[in-house]
């Protein structure tokens, strides 16, 4: 697939291994925060999402499309969709032990995912330049082997836990970090939460 420069690493980019502190493939990361629409687990509407660690810095995502997704009558929307990629491919900040944000995000849609479906979503990261982290996903519908129904490519900016800090609604940021387990990430990165 032909791909905007801005999206595409130097042909020499180096391709980093997973950090040696990352957890090991079949691992399922929990939730980054309670909050996240992506992967709360407690949150009403959200899309639950749940992420296993892969080889190499790869993850596999899988998106259960309810009848709160539609775009359409029956089918997802895109949107949601390109959520899903977005927390999938944002998870490969975790085995590289770097915070990260998404700069840019293209989806392809390729075929429609209906009601009832599971997108089973791989990610794996094609390279490392500076702060700047590349990467890639596809979906395939109700099997990791099934047809393919969305690709993704993206590019994901490394930032500092103060990107959060100082940004962040002061609020939700404050009880974030009443949460141990925030506390335990940040730390876990080496980065003065
Ligand atoms: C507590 C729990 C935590 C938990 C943490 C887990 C969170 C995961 C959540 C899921 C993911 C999300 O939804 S993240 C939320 C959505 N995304 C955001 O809110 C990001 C908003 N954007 C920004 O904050 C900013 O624009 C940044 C950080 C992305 C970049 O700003 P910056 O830090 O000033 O860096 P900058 O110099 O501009 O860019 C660095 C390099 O990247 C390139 N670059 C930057 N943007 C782009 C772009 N759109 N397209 C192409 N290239 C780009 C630049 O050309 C440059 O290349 P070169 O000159 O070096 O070659």
């Amino acid at each position: 697939m032909s791909r905007p420069s801005s999206l595409t690493p130097s042909p020499d980019v180096e391709v980093p291994g997973p950090h040696p502190s990352a957890p090991p493939p079949g691992t399922e990361l929990g939730e980054h925060y309670d909050g996240c629409f992506g992967c709360g687990e407690e949150l009403e509407n959200g899309l639950r999402l749940r992420t296993r660690v892969g080889e190499g810095v790869s993850v596999d995502t899988e998106f259960v499309v309810g009848p709160g997704h539609q775009g359409a009558p029956g089918l997802a929307h895109g949107g949601l969709l390109s959520c899903a990629f977005d927390e999938a491919l944002g998870a490969l900040g975790y085995l590289l032990h770097q915070p990260a944000v998404t700069a840019r995000l293209e989806t392809d849609f390729k075929r429609p995912v209906p009601v009832g479906s599971t997108l089973f979503i791989h990610a794996w990261c094609t390279g490392v330049e500076g702060r700047k982290i590349y990467a890639k996903a596809v979906g395939r519908l109700n099997a990791p082997d099934g047809p393919v129904a969305v690709e993704a490519a993206s590019l994901f900016v490394a930032v500092g836990f103060e990107h959060f800090m100082s940004n962040g609604r002061p609020e939700d940021v404050r009880r974030a970090m009443q949460n141990p387990d925030v506390v335990k990430a940040a730390r876990a990165f080496e980065v003065n939460p």
